[in-house]
């Protein structure tokens, strides 16, 4: 059997799998040993050998995909979004009785992302008013992003550890919508355009002073080193990890 790492794709006739199938092939220490779409068997899974599932699918089928690939002692690394407490948890149990196994959830695989949600973090505690707003193409079928309701729970878990005040907003009435969604006393706007992929700004604001934090991803490619990445280190990585900054060094 060869030495390389053996990695299968579920979703990979999707827009991000399609894109991970052709990074898994083209990395020289990789194998890609299955590659799967809605209604194919799991079985090809476990038959294949693989060793990571790459797991881009739809809020709906990532459970399945996980159960299957955790009980088999297959590691995951998680792109999918949909992720809520409940969903965690039950995740969290299912490792819990397969200990060597490692899932790596990552809300986004690219490397400006992963910063932008560290840099609002940082930034979040000095400003008055922090809001987010993500930018998506119209396909995509879940709002907020991942992305965004991660990065407004990681400014709520600085501001909180800040002691800061409740942020400012005297709306009395509003449409419903109006103000976006409510992520941890967070406002998450989301935007679905045509022409985009996928965009994100944190607008902070203090007394006569802004700061915007943005970042986009133009291609898919700007999700794959990350998932490769992901793919490398989550074997030696046992139980959940949530979000690609844990396999990066950014001090
Ligand atoms: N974490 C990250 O960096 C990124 C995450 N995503 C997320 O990845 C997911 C997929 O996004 P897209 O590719 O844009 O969606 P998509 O709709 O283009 O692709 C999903 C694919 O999964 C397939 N599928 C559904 N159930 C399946 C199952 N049980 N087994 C195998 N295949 C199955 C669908 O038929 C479809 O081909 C979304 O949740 C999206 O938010 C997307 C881009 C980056
Ligand atoms: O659906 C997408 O396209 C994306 N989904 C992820 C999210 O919901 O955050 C990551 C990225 O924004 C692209």
């Amino acid at each position: 059997m060869s030495s390389k790492l053996r990695v299968a794709v579920l979703g990979a006739k999707g827009r991000i799998g399609s894109e991970a199938v052709r990074a898994v092939e083209a990395a020289d220490d990789m194998e890609l040993v299955a590659a799967l779409g809605r209604g194919d068997s799991l079985d090809a899974l476990a038959d294949s050998g693989a060793q990571v599932a790459v797991e881009l699918t739809t809020p709906d089928s990532v459970m399945a995909n996980l159960d299957y690939c955790v009980a088999r002692g297959i590691h995951a690394v998680v792109g999918t979004t949909g992720w809520t407490e409940e969903r965690l948890a039950t995740l969290t149990g299912w490792l819990d009785e397969s200990p060597e196994t490692g899932v790596l959830i990552a809300p986004n695989f690219s490397i400006g992302a992963v910063l932008t949600m560290r840099f609002a973090q940082l930034a979040a505690p000095y400003f008055e008013s922090v809001e987010v707003v993500e930018l998506h193409h119209p396909n995509k079928v879940d709002a907020p992003s991942g992305t965004a309701a991660r990065t407004a729970q990681l400014i709520a878990a600085a501001r909180a550890q800040a002691g800061s005040a409740p942020q400012p907003d005297a709306t009395a009435t509003a449409l419903d919508g109006a103000r976006g969604a409510d992520v941890d006393g967070v406002r998450v706007h989301s935007v679905r355009l045509r022409g985009l992929l996928a965009h994100q700004e944190v607008l902070l604001g203090g007394e006569g002073e802004t700061l915007t934090v943005r970042h986009d991803s133009l291609h898919h490619s700007s999700f794959m080193p990350g998932i490769l990445l992901g793919a490398r280190r989550v074997g030696a990585a046992p139980g959940l990890t949530f979000g690609l900054e844990h396999f990066l060094d950014l001090g």
